[in-house]
């Protein structure tokens, strides 16, 4: 019963509304990343759950308790800052164990569990050393070192990757979820890097602007976006996003006819305008043209060439991504994709309109 249920949950700062009627539940031992742009509210909502900031109104449950008001010491949570917020005149071991020991827990407890830790994290040998005779790697690993010891079943992470280089930052991603696999508490991550929330997280939950967009797996955030946000946010390079108008079982791309197959005719003949969602590497360079346009821009990415291309009349840019083997030439350029790979949203709410059975 360790989850945490949001339930209506407003926060307001003075004028600003940062997080707007928000309703999530995060399961018991799931790993939840909370991903957006700057300023959506990913911080302020792990600060609600931490109780470092009061909720406006609403109803915060966690592990079947009502605690909106409870005080943090009281929460049961460990949690990892962006900037670590290591002591700096105080040890690795000491650095660790501080809360251990303000909690009373006994030396024999202490010394099991900081070892345990310090083993799983590869800081075995570095308990004498203070943060400034550290890598950045090794603060970081401290800092969860610190959280992990306390064996709280809820765990909060504050983008706590962000000052790691890539490198550090891939093997680190793995360990995190290596960590949680072991304990399994109920983990909320706050990301704004879309590749760590894809790769750590089991459900993603996309804000914008205080205001929670799309709940799911990775998976389906990507290949069935909530909306034309999302779509846009998720994936690199993004989705192409075309107009097309509907009419006579058809939808019409830049002045091109393509039939719609039947199954889409109960969705998408209620619309007329529409967006049309389609990633970079499910549009094929083909002969079996569906769509012309021209190849402007040729980019070596190593394994896979992304292509620009600008259609015809509207002069709308699509990329799309190739295998380096395939030859494409700048100039005139035939494409085409399966239905199966689309997206259709309302051209003005841009919510995604469903899709077939
Ligand atoms: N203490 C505060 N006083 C006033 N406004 C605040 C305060 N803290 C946050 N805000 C505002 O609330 C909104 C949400 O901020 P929050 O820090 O939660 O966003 P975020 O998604 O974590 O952003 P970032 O990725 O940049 O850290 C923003 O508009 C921000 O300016």
């Amino acid at each position: 019963m360790n989850g945490i249920i949001f339930e209506n949950i407003c926060k307001s700062y003075n004028d600003t509304n940062a997080i707007k009627n928000l309703n999530l539940e995060v399961k018991q031992g799931e790993r939840l990343i909370l991903l957006g742009p700057s300023g959506c509210g990913k911080t302020t909502t792990l600060r609600m759950v931490a109780g470092l900031e009061s909720i406006s109104s609403g109803i915060l449950k966690m592990g079947g308790k009502i605690v909106t008001n409870v005080e943090p010491g009281e929460r049961n949570v460990a949690m990892v800052f962006q900037n670590y917020a290591l002591y700096p005149h105080m040890s690795v071991w000491e650095n660790i164990t501080f809360g251990l020991r303000l909690q009373k827990v006994s030396k024999e407890e202490i010394q099991s569990r900081t070892k345990k830790v310090l083993s799983i994290l590869n800081l075995s040998g570095f308990e004498n050393r203070k943060p400034k005779e550290l890598s950045g790697g090794q603060k970081q690993r401290v800092a969860l070192g610190r959280a992990l010891v306390k064996q709280a079943p809820f765990f909060l992470l504050d983008e706590p990757l962000s000052n790691l280089d890539a490198k550090l930052r891939q093997q680190a991603r793995t360990e995190l979820v290596k960590i949680h696999e072991l304990y399994q508490p109920t983990m909320m991550y706050v990301t704004h890097d879309q590749v760590e929330a894809m790769t750590v997280g089991q459900r993603v939950a996309i804000m914008k602007q205080g205001l929670l967009q799309q709940l799911n797996t990775p998976d389906m955030i990507y290949s069935r976006p909530a909306n034309t946000f999302v779509a846009s946010f998720i994936g690199i390079p993004a989705m192409n996003l075309l107009p097309v108008e509907c009419n006579d079982s058809a939808l019409w791309i830049d002045g091109t006819r393509l039939e719609l197959p039947a199954k889409w005719l109960p969705l998408a003949a209620k619309k007329t305008n529409l967006m049309l969602g389609i990633r970079p590497e499910h549009i094929v360079v083909t002969d079996s043209c569906m769509l012309a346009g021209t190849a402007d821009f040729i980019e070596n990415l190593g394994s896979q060439h992304c292509i620009h291309i600008s259609l015809p009349h509207n002069g709308q840019n699509i990329l799309c991504i190739v295998p380096a083997e395939q030859i494409v030439a700048k100039g005139p350029i035939q494409l085409s994709f399966s239905w199966k790979h689309i997206s259709l949203f309302d051209a003005i709410s841009g919510e995604n309109i469903g899709y077939p059975e």
